[in-house]
């Protein structure tokens, strides 16, 4: 209930903790609820539902039924829904900026800005909803006309991460609902009452009950709960973003009932620093990139690539703005750097300092976790800066997710460009230079989705977002692409008589 909470909200009703199936607020089958830690303290603050397989057919044919009439809905009908979807989430910005918070351990400022960021995804699609168009066309044959029309594609389910639970879903429901599907919603075991705010607030906004469901469920059921619904056959649609590990599994399983999926999977991002670039300019993205939410973006910079010349300065310039981090709860005034959001990244973070100092690598910043030590209960890990590192380092093969940076030296464009394409990933690539063709080069020969050039914020509504190789495939947001995942294509071949 909210008056339990750690934290006061200005509209309590948005904090909903049953799952919502066909527009009711139910329990889980199981009768059984799993435990919200917050990263800040590792303490428990609140339950969910541990939705179960045995939940997922009625949900199903609930979204299914909603689908036969929202199908129909006209799209400015759908545009003013998800307007009014928009401006409800806006009028309750700051009391779901603090559930994310409490979820993620993103300081509050960061959890603000992710909300900012991922209203441009409602607006965006309110937009997109009236301009999907078909095509006529007079082809060879005689008296023919073809036409194709596009039309929603069915029930979709979002499989959905914790480290952007509000811009993930977003991002996912805005391209759906403006297609006029209906969308299942499987939240992180880390992150279900944000996602929970916007399906009371879709509610509010006028989506028929089952247009959109949400069931949480723990760690243990994820797997299951996944499984069942990839594979329940009025599923139409996957959408999931995560890692690479389980994308491979989902698109396995989807094959299976050859189901439409999106896939947007690991990063480890390469970020590279030219001698003649902008230092300063570099510096401050590189900053706001890789200490975004402790380091754990899929699009954060995993490989930092300094060039020779200026590989000491840009360490000094960096180092001396990484100092001014302020580590604490997110919720705490003033805190830049909050904690990771599970104890397993921890872990992971520790193997890889290891591996780097075994193999050569220089800590010239942090290096530590903190977790454990007084005053730090939360899964906190020092911001860390490693010199010296080299390929074939845990570090530069794995996705970090954890606020380490690694600096490597490079001497040409041309090794640079071998050493950033050298992994099975391509998410996002960053470069800074002040060469006009050398821009251009990149551009063109850097293996990634999406090219940051002289910018490490690439991410809008507006720009499709999307990897290629081992990234995943499918694109969202942008114009067009993001919201032609949730549509079919028909073809309309029509003869007319001789006398037309
Ligand atoms: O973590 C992945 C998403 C980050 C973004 O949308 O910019």
């Amino acid at each position: 209930m909210a008056s339990d909470l750690p934290f006061k909200l200005n509209n309590p009703d948005i904090f909903r903790t049953k799952a919502l199936v066909g527009g009711e607020w139910v329990e889980s089958k199981s009768s059984k609820r799993f435990d919200v830690y917050d990263p800040g303290n590792g303490k428990v603050w609140a339950t969910a539902p541990d939705c179960t397989p045995d939940d997922v057919d009625a949900t199903v044919q609930a979204a299914h039924v909603a689908f036969q009439t929202f199908r129909k809905v006209n799209p400015r009908t759908r545009a003013q829904c998800l307007l009014k979807w928009d401006q409800l989430i806006r009028e309750n910005r700051d009391d779901i900026a603090k559930i994310v918070t409490y979820e993620t351990g993103k300081p509050i400022a960061e959890s603000q800005g992710e909300l900012d960021y991922a209203l441009g995804f409602t607006w965006w699609f309110a937009g997109e909803a009236e301009r999907v168009q078909g095509t006529v066309q007079v082809p060879a044959a005689p008296n023919r006309r073809v036409f194709t029309v596009k039309q929603p594609i069915g029930v979709a389910v979002a499989l959905v991460p914790w480290n952007f639970p509000i811009a993930m879903i977003l991002r996912k429901a805005g391209a759906a609902l403006a297609a006029g599907c209906t969308m299942i919603v499987k939240p992180s075991p880390e992150t279900p009452f944000s996602v929970l705010t916007l399906a009371y607030l879709a509610e509010k906004a006028g989506f028929a009950k089952g247009v959109f469901s949400v069931l949480p469920t723990s760690l243990d059921n994820t797997p299951a709960l996944s499984e069942a619904l990839c594979r329940h056959p009025l599923v139409k649609k996957v959408t999931f973003t995560g890692s690479t590990r389980v994308g491979k599994l989902i698109a396995k399983i989807c094959s299976d009932g050859l189901k439409k999926c999106t896939l947007e999977l690991g990063g480890n991002c390469p970020f590279l620093v030219f001698d003649d670039a902008d230092l300063e300019q570099a510096a401050t993205q590189l900053m706001g990139l890789k200490w975004r939410h402790a380091g754990q973006a899929c699009i954060t910079a995993n490989r930092v690539y300094v060039q020779k010349g200026v590989y000491d300065k840009f360490t000094q310039i960096l180092s001396e703005k990484t100092r001014q981090l302020k580590i604490g709860h997110g919720a705490k005034e003033g805190s830049t750097l909050g904690p990771v959001t599970t104890p397993r990244s921890l872990d992971k973070a520790e193997a890889q300092v290891e591996d780097a100092t075994k193999h050569g690598g220089k800590i010239v910043l942090g290096g530590k976790k903190l977790h454990g030590q007084s005053g730090y209960e939360g899964y906190f890990f020092e911001p860390t800066i490693i010199t010296g590192a080299k390929d074939g380092m845990l570090i530069s093969r794995e996705e970090t997710f954890a606020p380490i940076m690694a600096l490597f030296e490079f001497s040409t464009e041309d090794e640079v460009v071998a050493l950033a394409n050298d992994t099975s990933m391509g998410l996002a690539s960053y470069f800074f230079t002040k060469n006009i063709d050398r821009t251009w080069r990149l551009l063109e020969n850097l293996e990634a989705g999406m090219i940051g050039m002289n910018t490490g914020n690439a991410s809008a509504a507006e720009t499709p977002f999307g990897g290629i190789k081992e990234s995943g495939y499918g694109k969202e947001s942008g114009k067009d692409v993001a919201i032609n995942e949730y549509m079919i294509t028909k073809t309309g071949t029509l003869t007319l008589s001789d006398h037309y």
